[in-house]
């Protein structure tokens, strides 16, 4: 455990090559703050996950990236862009694709209709056969009502849904909440096979099997702010170091 929380600096970066940085990050809903100096960064290809307890501000980082919280202050630095201050499409025309808890799908619109809902914002992003080799389940599923997925699909219909869009940054909030085992490691499965794809993503999880599984590093956020860092490997070789701020 980190007692020296209150002073984390932002993380070494080793290569100097950075893709996002928070720094200094603080966040209000109305007059509740809730977020209250994040810090961390994340390189190119990277796979960071924001860990903590219900409530400690994990969402909040994210929905402050994407420009859905409006009153906040700090740097969110993207390619070298300030955030701050941007609004949420000019963030998304900028390569960053975020995918809610809730996820969000028609349930009266088909598996293919969904896919195709949002715009295409930046050249390169995945086509549809590339989509369907990435999901093949959505491909036997193509034509089928949003209602009739099983958690699993939506939530795979939810990553694939940005994935046309050009984001190069996949921002997932807890994508394996809520799912059966054998489908969080399909889920964890399509997540690896995105990172070797080169797409760079950070990850909301409580599951900390799950985030083992597929990340390259841990942040752990209590509080709004960050309070420990540690590498997938450090956290395999001590795992009550983050327990002990999950409260498992
Ligand atoms: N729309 C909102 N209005 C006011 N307060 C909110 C709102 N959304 C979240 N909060 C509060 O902000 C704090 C941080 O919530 P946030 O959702 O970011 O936490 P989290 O770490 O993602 O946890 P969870 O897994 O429960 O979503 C909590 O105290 C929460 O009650």
């Amino acid at each position: 455990m980190n007692s020296g929380a209150e002073t984390l600096a932002p993380a070494e970066t080793g290569t100097g090559e950075t893709l996002l940085e928070v720094n200094d990050l603080s966040a209000w809903y109305a007059e509740s703050r809730v977020l209250h100096g994040m810090a961390f960064d994340v390189r190119p290809g990277e796979l960071v996950t924001l860990i903590g307890r219900n409530g400690a501000g994990k969402t909040t980082t994210l929905r402050s990236i994407v420009g859905l919280l409006q009153k906040k202050t700090g740097a969110i630095r993207f390619e070298g862009r300030d955030l701050i201050g941007m609004r949420p499409f000019e963030i998304a025309r900028l390569g960053i694709g975020y995918c809610p808890e809730e996820r969000a799908i028609f349930s009266s619109l088909s598996v293919k209709e969904n896919l195709f809902l949002p715009p295409v914002l930046k050249p390169g992003g995945m086509t549809e056969a590339e989509i369907f080799e990435t999901f093949p389940n959505l491909r036997a599923r193509s034509a089928s009502q949003g209602t009739k997925l099983s958690g699993g699909e939506q939530q795979m219909l939810a990553i694939a849904r940005i994935l046309r869009t050009g984001a190069r940054l996949l921002l997932l909030d807890e994508p394996s909440e809520g799912l059966a085992p054998v489908v969080v490691k399909e889920i964890g499965e399509i997540i690896r096979r995105l990172k070797a794809k080169g797409f760079t993503i950070i990850l909301v999880e409580q599951n900390l099997r799950f985030a083992r599984l597929v990340a390259d590093r841990h942040v752990v956020v209590e509080n709004g702010k960050v309070v420990d860092r540690m590498t997938n490997a450090e956290l395999a070789a001590d795992m009550n170091r983050v327990k002990s701020y999950l409260g498992v």
